[in-house]
Order: C-alpha cells, then structure tokens, then sequence
C-alpha cells in the first residue's frame, strides 16, 4: 500500500449549508457564505498537530478525535492509501456550530477533500505516474462525487454535506436497488438558484446538538403529510429556480419542524412571526437558526425586531461553489 507523501500543504475552503429548507428534510440543501478554512500539512515526523481559531476554539478536542483528522483517517482507509507519519491541521472555523448551519458536514467535507488531495496520484485507483504536485496556489483535483458520498455516508444524511461539497442548491437520494439508480452512492443533482434569490439567516447564542433534534422525530408520519410534503418540495425547486413568489408555500414542513418544537420554542416563535409577516422562513437544518429565503429587494423587510434581539442577523449569500483546494 502506497503512504501520502510527505512534504505536501493543501488549503481547503468548505461552506457552510442549511438543510431541510422547510419540507425537504433530508434531501435539500442550500450552500452558505459562511467558510471554515484549513491549512493541512503532511510530514515524515510522526505526531498530530492541530490548532483551532474561530467558531469552536474552545470546545473541539485537538487530538485524534478531532473531526476533519478523523474523517481524512477514515477517507485514506477508504482510499487504500498509508495515512502520512505526520500531520499538521491549521483551523479557521467561521460556521458556528451545533446552530443548524451544517458545520459537522463542512468539517467532514472538508477532512475528506483534504486526504483526497494529499494522496493525489497514490491511490491504487490511479497508480499510473501523474502529473507533478501543483505549484502553490494551483487547484488539486478531487472527485467531488466520491467527497459527497463519503461525507453523506458519515453525517449520516447528504442534505449538509452535498451543498458544502457542491455549492448553490442541492437535491440528494439514496439510490433504491433496481439497478436503474446510478449505483450505490448518494447521488446529488446540483442545482443553480434563481439570481434574485436572497438569503437571510438568524443566529442565536443558544446550542442544539443534531443528534439531539434528531432523536425527537417520529418513526413514521401519515400518508396526508408525506403526500403534501412532496408537493412542497418540488414546489421549493420550481421557486428557488423560476418563480420564487411562490417561496412561501413552497416552505410549508409537515415532516419535522412541529415534533422538534418543544426542543427551539424560541425558533419556532421567530418562524411563526415571519410568515405569518409574509416571509419563507423556515428552521435552518435541525435548528435552532432560522433561514429566511427572500429575494434581492425584500431582504431589507425581513426584520426579528424585539422578538430575537441578541440574535445575529447575517446575509451570507449563497456560493456557486462548494469546497475547494489549493496547493500551498
Ligand atoms: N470545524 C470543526 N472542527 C471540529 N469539529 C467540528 C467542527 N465543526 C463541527 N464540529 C463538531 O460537530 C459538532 C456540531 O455538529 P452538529 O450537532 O451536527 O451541529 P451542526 O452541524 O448543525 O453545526 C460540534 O459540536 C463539533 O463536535
Ligand atoms: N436533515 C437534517 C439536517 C441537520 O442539519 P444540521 O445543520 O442541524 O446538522 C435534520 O433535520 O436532522
């Protein structure tokens, strides 16, 4: 088995996202201008080293435990490749976490693009001599397909980690067995949102965990709310791509926003307050930020007030891209 070579840096940039976007829970995703930046070097010397500046500083452990060094180990085993004997980690964390703005899937992403492009041209997968390491600066090829499954397969759902991998907006499924599905992967469809879609995201100081709101959900919902969340969800695709008048309708949840109620009360009131003003807001993710999708020109309008007044109120934009790397 051949080893990541040593002496190699690459700088990784993954998005943050929002997932769910009302009546696509697991499945849709949107990607946000919200970055975790990482500097990752590889080394003959044997040891770990990471260092964390930004959203999470204090709480994230910097050891083997460490999110993005796990998930680049579980990535090198996956890829049939020798992790390297030493391994450096820069962090700049700007997504907040445990928020519902995905940052476990942006720092899973983020580990898997990394290991990819430390081992670029050693995998067993493409052993044949390659073209030389890029010059700083330069991009690293990676398979942003393989990044997506991976990081899906360890966040446990692909609505996070496939917006962060790909930019804009993301439609993601797992494959049935007909044989007809494109395979075994998660696979996603990217989508490009319409121009004058704008987003608007609250923020607030208080902490959710995902698998928190997760374990409140119902093991099955009636047929009537699966049925009218369908037609949500591909109402959701035609106004964030054409119409995007009908972006309130098209946020109505049947599916997970009420059963989590009792875990963001104070979520759920901005949510309530917001739409009943007009606006698509919805719960970003498993909460408890809120996600307003709005346009160019409402945007302004889309006010907490008194209600959320030590909420951040931030318009991150939605990128065109997902992760990149680049050679150092
Ligand atoms: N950049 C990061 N580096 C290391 N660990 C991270 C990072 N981002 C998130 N995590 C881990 O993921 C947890 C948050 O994940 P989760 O509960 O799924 O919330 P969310 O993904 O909505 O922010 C954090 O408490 C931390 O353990
Ligand atoms: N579909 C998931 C999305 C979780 O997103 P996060 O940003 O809160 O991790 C869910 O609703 O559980």
């Amino acid at each position: 088995m051949s080893r990541v070579p040593a002496g190699r840096s690459v700088h990784v940039r993954v998005p943050a996202s929002s997932a769910n976007l009302g009546p696509g829970f697991d499945s849709i995703g949107l990607a946000l201008g919200l970055w975790d930046d990482y500097v990752v070097t590889t080394s003959d010397e044997p040891g770990l080293v990471i260092e964390v500046a930004g959203e999470g500083a204090a709480d994230v452990p910097t050891d083997e435990r460490h999110l993005v060094q796990a998930t680049m180990q579980h990535t090198w085993r996956s890829l049939g490749v020798e992790a390297p004997s030493g391994l450096r980690i820069v962090a700049t964390n700007g997504v907040p976490h445990s928020r519902g703005l995905g940052s476990s899937a942006t720092a899973i992403v983020a580990g898997v693009v990394a290991a990819q492009a430390l081992s670029f041209g050693t995998t067993p997968s493409r052993p044949e001599p390659y073209a030389a390491w890029p010059g700083t600066g330069d991009e690293v090829p990676v398979d942003l397909g393989l990044a997506t499954h991976l990081s899906s397969e360890l966040e446990g759902h692909p609505d996070n980690a496939s917006a962060s991998a790909l930019g804009g907006l993301t439609v993601s499924w797992m494959p049935d067995d007909s044989g007809h599905d494109h395979g075994e992967r998660t696979v996603t469809a990217r989508i490009e949102p319409h121009a004058d879609v704008e987003v608007v995201v609250f923020v607030p100081e208080t902490q959710l965990a995902t698998r928190t709101a997760r374990a409140v959900l119902p093991a099955t919902v009636p047929l009537a709310a699966a049925a009218a969340a369908a037609g949500r969800a591909a109402l959701l695709v035609h106004a964030l791509t054409a119409d995007p008048s009908h972006l309130h309708a098209a946020t109505r949840d049947w599916l997970h926003q009420e059963a989590r109620r009792p875990s963001y009360p104070d979520t759920m009131q901005l949510v309530d307050l917001l739409r009943s003003q007009g606006h698509a807001a919805v719960v970003s993710g498993a909460g408890p930020s809120v996600l307003v999708l709005t346009t160019h020109d409402a945007a302004d309008s889309v006010q907490a007030g008194r209600l959320a007044p030590h909420w951040e109120r931030l318009t991150p934009g939605v990128p065109a891209h997902g992760a990149t790397v680049r050679a150092c």
